[in-house]
């Protein structure tokens, strides 16, 4: 067993995944992640995108390889550690808002503080300050079921966000949200992960949500393929369309 670099926070290599089902997951895939990085995983859907995000974030095991979290073996923990490392350090977006119906939406976004330990009064001065930084201070004592489902989806941005997780895995956090949404909250994602050192992993099949990351690997399959973008061309009734092609291999 080989340490990872010391700049990667997360590393992982030859990932392989099998679903219950038996249908492949993930083929031999490995990537590191930088230390307060922004890397988008694309891909189009199906291509495993999501699988990658559990295994490295160690909800799901992998059936062999490495994955490292700090130049420590996930990989080799039990599930009750894996699950302390996910509570204590990482945050995660679903795609889907998923919030306790029975707490209103402070106590929501203010759960995983509490749950790390945090004193209530503080927990919910830190919600509510991400509340409000998200545009949805006003909904504070509102019930989940009285939000639109972008407002619910911006609580989970908040909730992800107000403990400072080491690393924040964002799986098609914006695919709820129209337009004008998705770049405001895209835009508060990144702005505050951005100033809090915050690490990002973000699964998304969007070119532009994509492009406000540092880097991005691609997904095909299940494993990673390389984008080679080709050089502009002038364009011409000849040339029209490829100069915006890409290619993947
Ligand atoms: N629980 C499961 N059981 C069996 N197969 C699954 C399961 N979850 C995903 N798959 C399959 O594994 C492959 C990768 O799925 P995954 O959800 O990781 O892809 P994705 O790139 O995130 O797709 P999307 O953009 O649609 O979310 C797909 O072929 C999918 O059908």
């Amino acid at each position: 067993m080989v340490a990872p670099p010391d700049n990667d926070v997360l590393w992982a290599r030859a990932l392989h995944f099998r679903h219950n089902d038996g249908s492949p997951g993930l083929s031999g895939i490995s990537l590191g992640v930088r230390e307060s990085e922004i890397l988008a995983v694309g891909g189009p859907r199906g291509s495993g995108k999501t699988t990658l995000l559990r295994c490295l974030s160690g909800l799901l095991p992998a059936r062999s390889g490495e994955i490292w979290f700090n130049s420590v073996p996930v990989h080799t923990m039990t599930p009750a550690a894996r699950e302390r490392l996910r509570r204590e350090r990482f945050g995660w977006i679903d795609p889907v808002p998923l919030l306790v119906p029975e707490l209103n939406v402070w106590e929501n976004t203010a759960l995983p503080l509490m749950l790390r330990g945090t004193g209530r009064r503080r927990a919910k001065t830190a919600a509510l300050a991400w509340l409000e930084r998200l545009d949805i201070g006003d909904r504070a004592r509102r019930r989940p079921e009285e939000l639109t489902q972008a407002e619910r989806q911006r609580v989970c941005v908040a909730r992800a966000l107000a403990p400072a997780p080491a690393v924040l895995f964002a799986d098609e956090p914006t695919a709820p949200l129209h337009r004008v949404d998705r770049a405001h909250v895209l835009r508060t994602l990144t702005t505050a992960a951005r100033s809090h050192g915050i690490t990002v992993v973000l699964a998304t099949h969007d070119a532009r949500t994509a492009a406000l990351a540092d880097r991005t690997v691609s997904l095909l399959d299940g494993r990673r393929v390389h984008t080679v973008h080709l050089p502009p061309v002038p364009v011409t009734a000849e040339t029209e369309g490829r100069a915006t092609c890409s290619l993947s291999v």
